[in-house]
């Protein structure tokens, strides 16, 4: 990919919108009509909280052949993901009002995916169905991902991204800066992981604390709620349909024989203007 700093074609200020899903907060650049603008360069100095605009993940929504459009994931570090829903979830919400829509399809890293605005304003996205193989998460080796050869007895689910759930009895006990790290570079997991921590409440109902690759501590995690849930399920903890409380607000999953729906809300803050002094300098 071409860095933004170097390209005869990249625009001396790039356009954003600030939005987020349940506290989890994304920058979207619109790219539709024009060359991708994103980089990990970009990515990193962006998601700087204190010399950039900060945030969890940044998206690039991109023209697309097959799809109402495209979308690209980065997280703050700079680092691409394959997955995000709430951030899908957003641009969804987005798209739908720029399209005069209340439903649509996109692609993602993870493939071809369907998104719509209930009746109540939230927004879903069918996030496709879970990697439960331990080659298609990816794990390092063969083993049981219902129960991971480590402390705490986690599960592994892929979501098109990595991700190792712990079941707990009190999740908000957990320190997620003593123990995150370690586990989202742990050799088990040759892509990293992201890492969840979840509490059943009820067979309906659970309370889930998040550590997101690439990231860190994050208030919310789309794709790790649907994780959660699969792996509470296949554990024989709770149903299908399951409201998650997360930090930063509440999240519903429900995996049909479609795939799995993650419902939320969704919020535009902002826009601004990434300046050419700020563009240049990368
Ligand atoms: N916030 C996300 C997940 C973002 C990507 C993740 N950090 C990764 O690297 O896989 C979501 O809502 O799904």
């Amino acid at each position: 990919m071409e860095n933004v700093a170097n390209s005869p074609k990249t625009p001396s200020a790039i356009a954003f919108m600030k939005m987020h899903g349940a506290g989890n907060d994304f920058v979207i650049i619109d790219s539709r009509g024009r060359d991708a603008v994103v980089t990990a360069k970009l990515a990193q100095a962006l998601g700087d909280r204190h010399r950039g605009t900060g945030f969890d993940q940044l998206a690039e929504i991109r023209d697309s052949q097959t799809a109402d459009f495209a979308l690209d994931f980065w997280n703050s570090d700079g680092s691409r993901a394959e997955a995000c829903g709430n951030a899908t979830r957003c641009v969804a919400n987005y798209m739908m009002h720029d399209l005069g829509r209340d439903a649509l399809t996109l692609i993602t890293k993870r493939g071809l995916l369907r998104a719509a605005r209930q009746t109540d304003g939230r927004v879903s996205v069918n996030m496709g169905h879970p990697q439960l193989d331990w080659s298609e998460i990816p794990l390092s080796h063969a083993t049981d991902t219902l129960h991971l050869p480590l402390a705490g007895d986690p599960t592994a689910v892929g979501i098109g991204n990595p991700h190792c759930v712990f079941f707990v009895a009190d999740a908000d006990s957990i320190d997620l800066a003593a123990l995150g790290p370690g586990l989202e570079h742990h050799p088990l997991f040759p892509q990293r992981t992201n890492v969840e921590w979840a509490q059943l409440i009820a067979p309906d109902h659970l309370r889930m604390r998040v550590w997101e690759r690439g990231a860190g501590i994050t208030l919310a995690c789309g794709s790790g709620t649907c994780a959660t849930v699969v792996a509470a399920h296949l554990r024989g903890l709770t149903g299908r349909a399951v409201t998650v409380e997360a930090d930063g607000g509440t999240l519903h999953v429900d995996w049909r024989d479609d795939g799995v729906w993650l419902t939320g809300p969704t919020a535009h803050i902002f826009d601004g203007t990434l300046t050419p002094a700020f563009l240049a300098a990368l």
